[in-house]
């Protein structure tokens, strides 16, 4: 059997629908890969800890990509960080002096990003950015807005992890929900966007199902089984 990676967002794909809550089933088919012998590595933009601990608890691989790229947990003490905090903490600050309602998402502590509740047109402060020289990027996940250093997006994470493990493209299998998963749909040989995708997300993927999120990723999964070994 060929060993397969698969890169796992969270919020919107194994969720439940329009929930924050982990989707049982899907976690249980995934669970089901990586006892068959396959990587299953979350890639989010929530913490590299809630990603790790989630990894842990799920029965999946023991590392957490989070941050939008810009952590890599792999223990209790073990963190790779990509990004520079304080470059997102200053663009945030021009960002307010000429947007309104740009207020921080209450999310658990951050070492290379700003995360921001979705109150303002994302457009508008890339303009801003654009405007000054700041090395920062805005990227929306539909869950957040998040600020990280300029060249980081979950493949920057990801990658440090494929390195680390040997994991060639080729065998990288991405499920996602939104914009923040393209780079890693761009990188996976195989990507697959659930149902509630954006249109444009979907574009990028190989697969696209029609189920929402967890119950989205079972449908995949189901679909993958019978041809994984031949992806
Ligand atoms: O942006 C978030 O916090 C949610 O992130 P995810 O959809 O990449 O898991
Ligand atoms: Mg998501």
């Amino acid at each position: 059997m060929r060993r397969k990676t698969f890169a796992v967002d969270i919020d919107g794909t194994i969720t439940e629908n329009g929930g924050g809550r982990i989707h049982l089933g899907a976690l249980n088919s995934l669970r089901h890969m990586k006892r068959l012998g396959h990587n299953v590595i979350l890639v989010s933009g929530r913490s590299s800890i809630e990603a790790y601990l989630l990894g842990v608890f799920g029965g999946l691989d023991t590392i957490g990509v989070g941050e939008n790229g810009g952590c890599i947990t792999y223990g209790s003490n073990d963190h790779t960080l990509l990004g520079n905090k304080q470059q997102c903490v200053e663009a945030l600050g021009i960002i307010r002096t000429k947007i309104q309602n740009v207020t921080e998402k209450p999310v658990f502590p951050r070492m290379t990003e700003v995360v921001l509740e979705r109150t303002f047109d994302i457009s508008d402060a890339q303009k801003i950015i654009q405007s000054t020289s700041l090395d920062v990027v805005l990227a929306d996940s539909q869950y957040a807005i998040h600020i990280n250093s300029a060249g980081i997006d979950k493949t920057t994470g990801f990658k440090e992890v494929m390195k680390k493990m040997d994991i060639k493209p080729e065998d990288v299998i991405a499920i996602g929900d939104s914009e923040t998963d393209v780079p890693l749909f761009k990188l996976a040989k195989y990507s697959i966007a659930v149902g509630n995708a954006f249109d444009d997300v979907k574009s990028h993927a190989s697969m696209v199902v029609s189920a929402h999120a967890g119950d989205g990723v079972i449908e995949a999964l189901d679909k993958l089984a019978p041809t994984l070994s031949e992806l």
